[in-house]
Protein backbone atom coordinates (compact mmCIF):
# COMPACT_ATOMS: atom_id res chain seq x y z
CA UNK A 1 0.00 0.00 0.00
CA UNK A 2 1.48 3.26 -1.12
CA UNK A 3 0.89 6.09 1.59
CA UNK A 4 1.45 9.88 2.16
CA UNK A 5 2.26 11.58 5.59
CA UNK A 6 2.44 14.85 6.46
CA UNK A 7 4.23 15.78 10.13
CA UNK A 8 7.59 14.12 11.54
CA UNK A 9 7.17 14.89 14.83
CA UNK A 10 7.80 12.68 17.95
CA UNK A 11 4.65 10.70 16.92
CA UNK A 12 5.14 11.44 12.94
CA UNK A 13 8.31 10.21 12.62
CA UNK A 14 8.01 6.73 14.87
CA UNK A 15 4.28 5.86 12.72
CA UNK A 16 5.80 6.84 9.48
CA UNK A 17 8.79 4.38 10.60
CA UNK A 18 6.13 1.70 11.65
CA UNK A 19 4.30 1.63 8.16
CA UNK A 20 7.06 1.50 6.60
CA UNK A 21 8.79 -1.29 8.71
CA UNK A 22 5.86 -3.42 7.92
CA UNK A 23 5.72 -2.86 4.05
CA UNK A 24 4.29 0.26 3.12
CA UNK A 25 5.75 2.52 0.30
CA UNK A 26 5.37 5.91 2.36
CA UNK A 27 5.96 9.48 0.92
CA UNK A 28 6.96 11.84 3.60
CA UNK A 29 6.64 16.03 4.12
CA UNK A 30 7.95 17.97 6.75
CA UNK A 31 7.74 22.09 7.48
CA UNK A 32 11.03 21.25 8.11
CA UNK A 33 12.90 19.35 5.63
CA UNK A 34 15.81 17.83 7.75
CA UNK A 35 13.25 15.86 9.70
CA UNK A 36 12.77 14.02 6.21
CA UNK A 37 16.38 12.43 6.27
CA UNK A 38 16.22 9.62 9.15
CA UNK A 39 12.94 8.73 7.14
CA UNK A 40 14.91 8.45 4.05
CA UNK A 41 17.26 6.24 5.39
CA UNK A 42 14.25 3.73 6.50
CA UNK A 43 13.25 3.56 2.88
CA UNK A 44 10.54 6.53 2.72
CA UNK A 45 10.46 8.60 -0.42
CA UNK A 46 9.87 12.81 0.05
CA UNK A 47 7.89 15.51 -1.78
CA UNK A 48 8.63 18.73 -1.24
CA UNK A 49 4.95 20.35 -0.50
CA UNK A 50 1.22 18.31 1.21
CA UNK A 51 0.03 19.21 -2.14
CA UNK A 52 3.01 17.13 -3.95
CA UNK A 53 2.46 14.09 -1.49
CA UNK A 54 -1.55 14.33 -2.32
CA UNK A 55 -0.77 14.20 -6.15
CA UNK A 56 1.23 10.77 -5.67
CA UNK A 57 -0.16 8.98 -3.52
CA UNK A 58 -4.30 8.24 -2.99
CA UNK A 59 -4.07 8.16 1.00
CA UNK A 60 -2.48 10.78 2.86
CA UNK A 61 -1.46 10.65 7.04
CA UNK A 62 -1.06 13.98 8.54
CA UNK A 63 0.05 14.15 12.59
CA UNK A 64 0.48 17.97 13.34
CA UNK A 65 0.57 20.07 16.40
CA UNK A 66 -2.45 21.66 16.62
CA UNK A 67 -5.23 23.23 15.00
CA UNK A 68 -3.52 25.84 13.38
CA UNK A 69 -1.18 23.46 11.73
CA UNK A 70 -3.55 21.00 10.33
CA UNK A 71 -5.60 23.99 8.93
CA UNK A 72 -2.60 26.02 7.67
CA UNK A 73 -1.43 21.93 5.68
CA UNK A 74 -4.85 21.93 4.39
CA UNK A 75 -5.82 25.29 3.09
CA UNK A 76 -2.17 27.37 2.36
CA UNK A 77 -0.52 27.25 -0.70
CA UNK A 78 0.25 24.32 -1.72
CA UNK A 79 -1.84 22.42 0.70
CA UNK A 80 -3.91 19.49 0.61
CA UNK A 81 -6.67 21.02 -1.00
CA UNK A 82 -4.42 21.52 -3.94
CA UNK A 83 -4.12 17.90 -4.92
CA UNK A 84 -7.22 16.33 -3.76
CA UNK A 85 -9.53 14.68 -5.83
CA UNK A 86 -12.11 12.32 -6.44
CA UNK A 87 -11.26 9.07 -5.01
CA UNK A 88 -8.53 10.42 -2.51
CA UNK A 89 -8.40 9.78 1.14
CA UNK A 90 -7.05 12.44 3.61
CA UNK A 91 -6.67 11.13 7.62
CA UNK A 92 -6.06 13.58 9.86
CA UNK A 93 -4.58 12.05 13.13
CA UNK A 94 -3.90 15.18 15.03
CA UNK A 95 -5.18 16.62 17.95
CA UNK A 96 -7.87 18.96 17.15
CA UNK A 97 -11.44 20.40 18.01
CA UNK A 98 -14.36 19.09 15.88
CA UNK A 99 -14.60 22.30 14.26
CA UNK A 100 -11.08 22.43 13.38
CA UNK A 101 -12.12 18.72 11.65
CA UNK A 102 -15.56 19.69 10.14
CA UNK A 103 -13.88 22.39 8.20
CA UNK A 104 -10.91 20.51 6.82
CA UNK A 105 -13.97 17.36 6.01
CA UNK A 106 -16.37 19.96 4.33
CA UNK A 107 -12.96 21.36 2.01
CA UNK A 108 -12.23 17.78 1.46
CA UNK A 109 -15.37 16.87 0.28
CA UNK A 110 -15.88 19.53 -1.63
CA UNK A 111 -13.15 18.50 -4.18
CA UNK A 112 -14.64 14.66 -4.15
CA UNK A 113 -11.89 13.72 -1.68
CA UNK A 114 -12.49 11.41 1.36
CA UNK A 115 -11.74 12.45 4.94
CA UNK A 116 -11.41 11.03 8.50
CA UNK A 117 -10.51 12.20 11.68
CA UNK A 118 -8.36 9.61 13.42
CA UNK A 119 -6.19 11.32 16.69
CA UNK A 120 -4.82 8.81 18.88
CA UNK A 121 -4.15 7.69 22.19
CA UNK A 122 -0.56 6.48 23.42
CA UNK A 123 2.68 8.10 23.44
CA UNK A 124 5.86 7.69 21.49
CA UNK A 125 6.50 4.14 22.93
CA UNK A 126 2.96 2.67 21.89
CA UNK A 127 3.68 4.83 18.25
CA UNK A 128 6.96 3.27 17.64
CA UNK A 129 5.39 0.01 18.71
CA UNK A 130 2.41 0.15 16.76
CA UNK A 131 0.25 0.18 19.83
CA UNK A 132 -1.95 2.90 19.33
CA UNK A 133 -5.78 3.31 20.22
CA UNK A 134 -7.09 5.41 17.47
CA UNK A 135 -10.27 7.03 17.47
CA UNK A 136 -11.14 7.49 14.12
CA UNK A 137 -14.70 9.27 12.49
CA UNK A 138 -15.81 10.65 9.42
CA UNK A 139 -16.32 8.48 5.71
CA UNK A 140 -16.98 4.91 7.00
CA UNK A 141 -15.68 3.70 3.45
CA UNK A 142 -11.90 5.34 3.83
CA UNK A 143 -12.38 4.19 7.33
CA UNK A 144 -12.43 0.34 6.02
CA UNK A 145 -10.06 0.85 2.91
CA UNK A 146 -6.96 2.14 5.85
CA UNK A 147 -8.34 -0.80 8.22
CA UNK A 148 -4.32 -2.05 7.07
CA UNK A 149 -2.48 0.84 7.86
CA UNK A 150 -4.61 1.15 11.24
CA UNK A 151 -3.71 -2.49 12.13
CA UNK A 152 -0.02 -1.24 11.92
CA UNK A 153 -0.36 1.67 13.67
CA UNK A 154 -2.63 0.54 16.63
CA UNK A 155 -4.12 -1.76 18.83
CA UNK A 156 -7.14 -1.09 17.86
CA UNK A 157 -9.23 1.51 16.38
CA UNK A 158 -12.57 2.15 17.15
CA UNK A 159 -14.82 4.08 14.30
CA UNK A 160 -17.05 6.41 16.19
CA UNK A 161 -19.87 7.70 13.12
CA UNK A 162 -19.55 11.17 12.51
CA UNK A 163 -16.71 13.69 12.18
CA UNK A 164 -16.21 15.54 15.48
CA UNK A 165 -17.03 12.69 17.50
CA UNK A 166 -13.12 11.17 17.01
CA UNK A 167 -11.55 14.60 18.29
CA UNK A 168 -14.43 15.20 21.22
CA UNK A 169 -13.32 11.37 22.24
CA UNK A 170 -9.60 12.36 22.48
CA UNK A 171 -10.17 15.74 24.32
CA UNK A 172 -12.80 14.09 27.06
CA UNK A 173 -9.47 11.11 27.36
CA UNK A 174 -6.51 14.01 27.33
CA UNK A 175 -8.47 15.98 30.05
CA UNK A 176 -8.80 13.07 32.59
CA UNK A 177 -5.59 12.66 31.80
CA UNK A 178 -4.12 16.06 32.21
CA UNK A 179 -6.21 15.99 35.72
CA UNK A 180 -4.60 13.02 36.80
CA UNK A 181 -1.21 14.43 36.42
CA UNK A 182 -1.82 17.66 37.97
CA UNK A 183 -3.20 15.74 41.34
CA UNK A 184 -0.21 12.81 40.74
CA UNK A 185 2.40 15.76 40.94
CA UNK A 186 0.76 17.12 44.23
CA UNK A 187 0.72 13.66 45.67
CA UNK A 188 4.34 12.95 44.88
CA UNK A 189 5.14 17.00 46.50
CA UNK A 190 3.20 16.19 49.44
CA UNK A 191 4.51 12.88 49.85
CA UNK A 192 7.79 14.40 49.78
CA UNK A 193 7.50 17.30 51.96
CA UNK A 194 5.58 15.49 54.39
CA UNK A 195 8.49 13.07 54.68
CA UNK A 196 7.38 10.09 52.98
CA UNK A 197 10.37 8.04 50.53
CA UNK A 198 8.25 8.87 46.89
CA UNK A 199 9.06 5.67 45.90
CA UNK A 200 7.04 4.07 48.24
CA UNK A 201 4.21 5.99 47.49
CA UNK A 202 4.59 4.37 43.80
CA UNK A 203 4.99 1.13 45.20
CA UNK A 204 1.50 1.76 46.56
CA UNK A 205 -0.22 3.67 44.25
CA UNK A 206 0.60 0.76 42.09
CA UNK A 207 -1.03 -2.17 44.23
CA UNK A 208 -4.41 -0.38 45.09
CA UNK A 209 -7.42 0.91 43.02
CA UNK A 210 -5.74 4.20 41.10
CA UNK A 211 -3.08 1.87 39.92
CA UNK A 212 -2.86 3.29 36.36
CA UNK A 213 0.00 2.70 33.50
CA UNK A 214 0.79 6.30 33.71
CA UNK A 215 1.58 6.69 37.07
CA UNK A 216 3.61 3.61 36.58
CA UNK A 217 5.50 4.89 33.47
CA UNK A 218 5.99 8.48 34.61
CA UNK A 219 6.66 8.49 38.16
CA UNK A 220 10.22 6.41 38.26
CA UNK A 221 11.35 9.66 35.77
CA UNK A 222 9.46 12.56 37.57
CA UNK A 223 10.72 11.61 41.02
CA UNK A 224 14.20 11.82 39.17
CA UNK A 225 13.38 15.51 37.55
CA UNK A 226 13.83 13.44 34.49
CA UNK A 227 11.12 15.40 31.63
CA UNK A 228 12.40 13.75 28.46
CA UNK A 229 9.36 14.72 25.99
CA UNK A 230 7.10 12.18 24.89
CA UNK A 231 4.44 14.00 25.02
CA UNK A 232 4.81 17.46 25.44
CA UNK A 233 4.03 19.86 27.70
CA UNK A 234 2.50 22.55 25.33
CA UNK A 235 0.21 19.88 23.67
CA UNK A 236 -1.46 18.60 26.69
CA UNK A 237 -1.62 21.96 27.70
CA UNK A 238 -3.41 22.50 24.26
CA UNK A 239 -5.69 19.52 24.77
CA UNK A 240 -7.12 21.13 28.10
CA UNK A 241 -7.87 24.18 26.62
CA UNK A 242 -9.67 22.90 23.23
CA UNK A 243 -11.49 20.32 26.09
CA UNK A 244 -12.42 23.49 28.63
CA UNK A 245 -13.91 24.98 25.12
CA UNK A 246 -15.73 21.47 24.73
CA UNK A 247 -17.42 22.02 28.45
CA UNK A 248 -18.04 25.51 27.44
CA UNK A 249 -20.18 24.57 24.45
CA UNK A 250 -22.07 22.52 26.69
CA UNK A 251 -22.62 24.26 29.87
CA UNK A 252 -20.56 21.11 31.75
CA UNK A 253 -18.71 22.44 34.74
CA UNK A 254 -15.06 21.12 34.99
CA UNK A 255 -13.36 22.62 37.93
CA UNK A 256 -10.71 20.32 38.22
CA UNK A 257 -10.00 20.66 34.38
CA UNK A 258 -9.71 24.52 34.98
CA UNK A 259 -7.42 24.30 37.73
CA UNK A 260 -5.27 21.69 35.72
CA UNK A 261 -5.20 24.04 32.61
CA UNK A 262 -3.93 26.95 34.34
CA UNK A 263 -1.01 24.88 36.03
CA UNK A 264 -0.17 23.46 32.24
CA UNK A 265 -0.33 27.17 31.31
CA UNK A 266 1.85 28.15 34.23
CA UNK A 267 4.38 25.60 33.10
CA UNK A 268 4.24 26.81 30.15
CA UNK A 269 4.80 30.14 30.80
CA UNK A 270 8.36 29.09 32.71
CA UNK A 271 9.72 27.37 30.01
CA UNK A 272 8.58 24.30 30.44
CA UNK A 273 6.56 23.76 27.21
CA UNK A 274 8.59 21.58 24.84
CA UNK A 275 9.17 19.18 28.02
CA UNK A 276 7.19 15.96 28.76
CA UNK A 277 3.41 17.12 30.33
CA UNK A 278 4.78 15.26 33.47
CA UNK A 279 6.88 18.75 34.17
CA UNK A 280 4.00 19.85 35.64
CA UNK A 281 5.24 18.69 38.82
CA UNK A 282 7.79 21.25 38.87
CA UNK A 283 4.92 23.98 39.42
CA UNK A 284 3.95 21.79 42.33
CA UNK A 285 7.77 21.31 43.67
CA UNK A 286 8.56 24.99 43.69
CA UNK A 287 6.14 26.42 46.47
CA UNK A 288 8.00 27.44 49.69
CA UNK A 289 7.94 24.73 52.38
CA UNK A 290 6.93 26.58 55.64
CA UNK A 291 9.47 27.89 57.73
N1 LIG B 1 3.49 13.05 21.66
C1 LIG B 1 2.45 12.33 22.10
O1 LIG B 1 2.57 11.55 23.06
C2 LIG B 1 1.12 12.43 21.45
C3 LIG B 1 0.77 13.49 20.65
N2 LIG B 1 -0.49 13.53 20.08
C4 LIG B 1 -0.87 14.62 19.21
O2 LIG B 1 -0.22 14.39 17.98
C5 LIG B 1 0.13 15.62 17.36
C6 LIG B 1 1.63 15.66 17.11
O3 LIG B 1 2.28 15.50 18.36
P1 LIG B 1 3.86 15.34 18.47
O4 LIG B 1 4.37 14.50 17.38
O5 LIG B 1 4.13 14.96 19.87
O6 LIG B 1 4.30 16.85 18.25
P2 LIG B 1 5.69 17.50 17.79
O7 LIG B 1 5.68 18.84 18.38
O8 LIG B 1 6.81 16.58 18.04
O9 LIG B 1 5.48 17.61 16.19
C7 LIG B 1 4.59 18.53 15.64
C8 LIG B 1 4.59 18.40 14.12
O10 LIG B 1 3.71 19.42 13.60
C9 LIG B 1 4.44 20.19 12.65
N3 LIG B 1 3.95 21.56 12.60
C10 LIG B 1 3.79 22.42 13.63
N4 LIG B 1 3.28 23.60 13.21
C11 LIG B 1 3.13 23.47 11.86
C12 LIG B 1 2.63 24.34 10.86
N5 LIG B 1 2.17 25.56 11.14
N6 LIG B 1 2.61 23.89 9.59
C13 LIG B 1 3.05 22.65 9.30
N7 LIG B 1 3.54 21.77 10.20
C14 LIG B 1 3.55 22.19 11.48
C15 LIG B 1 5.89 20.12 13.11
O11 LIG B 1 6.75 20.50 12.07
P3 LIG B 1 8.25 21.03 12.39
O12 LIG B 1 9.08 19.80 12.56
O13 LIG B 1 8.60 21.83 11.20
O14 LIG B 1 8.17 21.85 13.64
C16 LIG B 1 5.96 18.64 13.48
O15 LIG B 1 6.07 17.85 12.34
C17 LIG B 1 -0.37 16.71 18.31
O16 LIG B 1 -1.65 17.10 17.88
C18 LIG B 1 -0.45 16.01 19.66
O17 LIG B 1 -1.38 16.60 20.53
C19 LIG B 1 -1.39 12.52 20.26
C20 LIG B 1 -1.08 11.45 21.03
C21 LIG B 1 0.18 11.33 21.73
O1 LIG C 1 -2.19 12.90 23.40
C1 LIG C 1 -1.32 12.28 24.01
C2 LIG C 1 -1.66 11.10 24.75
C3 LIG C 1 -0.53 10.49 25.48
C4 LIG C 1 -0.94 9.15 26.01
O2 LIG C 1 -2.05 8.67 25.74
O3 LIG C 1 -0.09 8.55 26.71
Amino acid sequence: MEVGFLGLGIMGKAMSLNLLRHGFKVTVWNRSPSKCDELVEYGASTAESPAAVVKKCKYTFAMLSNPVAALSVVFDKDGVLEQISDGKGYIDMSTVDADTSSKISEAISSKGGYFLEAPVSGSKKPAEDGQLVILAAGEKTLYDEVIPAFDVLGKKSFFLGQVGNGAKMKLVVNMIMGSMMNAFSEGLVLAERSGLEPGNLLDVLELGAIANPMFKLKGPSMIQSNYSPAFPLKHQQKDMRLALALADEHAVSMPVAAAANEAFKKARSVGLGDLDFSAVHEIFKVQEPPS
